[in-house]
């Protein structure tokens, strides 16, 4: 009984643990977490520092299981909402396996890639890959400039890059190999989650980030900070057939001062309805379940810089 596999000594040890993404605003986090998980966990957005939960990606491997926790980009922090923000991020840091620095290969490295540099090389113990995404948007020329400058960068912020990896997320080139080049950063250990799950995020969040995410959608550049969305209940109807079920979702969108309601209800409250449709589909995809969405626009006066507000909110 119990005789051991006589291969079971070369094979290649199981490996777990974390990674976190961190880069500039807009610079592919979310969509390389989606990108490497298979599916729609993070939000993405062109609008710039759009994440707010740590919203965890987990890709599944015979040989490893990285698990990506997505945080919310470092910035000066201007507003209490802010500080909790940057809090969030060096919290995390400290605490994953590895940490993939993204760097659009687009855009110059510049000082906000810097000040992330800078703040990089104090987490002395974490292993750093520099990631080069959006390689679908350079050519040859900008490519190679942008790989001399990312371990030019690494250079003057004292970080010794792990590996410099260059990817496309939305092109789907080299994301595979970018998990080929995490796995081993990982320490050897068991699955830490089921098979098959794909994030340990509450629904309830990821569910008011769909509804955050279709309200921003082609609102003005000062309003994506003003607002947070709430699910207040999430119920099966009832007397309804058990072939025909439908969730009721009540939700608050909770926006900072009454003069932002028309931008977000729209005329005739058109705007919201189109919110409201998309962000139900959303939903529904998620659940896989016909959902009725109940969405209600609320004014919490400076919630930002309100700590009782902020807790409700949940930051
Ligand atoms: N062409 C191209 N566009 C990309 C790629 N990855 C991301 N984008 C686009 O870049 C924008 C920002 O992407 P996100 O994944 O939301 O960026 P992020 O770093 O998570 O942004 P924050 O949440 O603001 O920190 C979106 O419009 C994406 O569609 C890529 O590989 N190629």
């Amino acid at each position: 009984m119990n005789s051991p596999d006589a291969t079971a000594g070369s094979a290649a040890p199981h490996r777990s643990g974390f990674a976190c993404f961190v880069g500039r605003p807009n610079a592919g986090k979310s969509t390389l977490t989606n990108a490497l998980v298979g599916t729609k966990v993070a939000i993405t957005s062109n609008r710039p520092q759009t994440t707010r939960h740590s919203v965890r990606g987990i890709v599944h491997r015979p040989d490893a299981q990285l698990v990506l926790v997505d945080t919310p980009g470092l910035h000066k922090p201007r507003t209490l909402l802010g500080q909790r923000l940057n809090d969030v991020v060096r919290t995390t840091w400290a605490e994953v396996d590895v940490i993939g620095f993204c760097l659009p290969a687009d855009q110059k490295v510049g000082p906000g890639d810097r000040f992330i540099a800078k703040e990089l090389a104090q987490v002395k113990r974490t292993p750093k890959v520099a990631v080069v995404t959006k390689t679908d948007l350079a050519d040859r020329e900008r490519m190679t400039e942008q790989l001399i400058a990312v371990d030019q960068l690494g250079r003057e912020a004292g970080i010794e890059w792990a590996e410099i990896v260059p990817v496309s997320a939305v092109a789907g080139e080299q994301v595979g190999l970018l998990a080929d080049l995490l796995v081993p950063l990982l320490p050897e250990g068991p699955p830490l989650y089921p098979e098959g799950d794909l994030t340990d995020e509450p629904e309830q969040v990821m569910i008011a980030e769909l509804i955050r995410e279709a309200a921003l959608e082609g609102v003005r550049d000062e309003l994506p900070h003003s607002i947070a969305v709430v699910v207040e209940e999430m119920l099966p109807r009832e007397d309804r057939p058990a072939d025909r079920p439908l969730l009721d979702v009540h939700a608050n969108l909770f926006i900072e001062r009454p003069s932002q309601k028309g931008i977000v209800i729209g005329p005739k409250g058109q705007r919201l309805k189109d919110v409201g449709t998309k962000a139900r589909r959303q939903i529904e995809a998620l659940l896989g379940t016909p959902v009725f969405l109940d969405l209600h626009v609320k004014v919490a006066k400076d919630w930002q810089r309100d700590p009782k507000q902020l807790r409700r909110l949940g930051f």
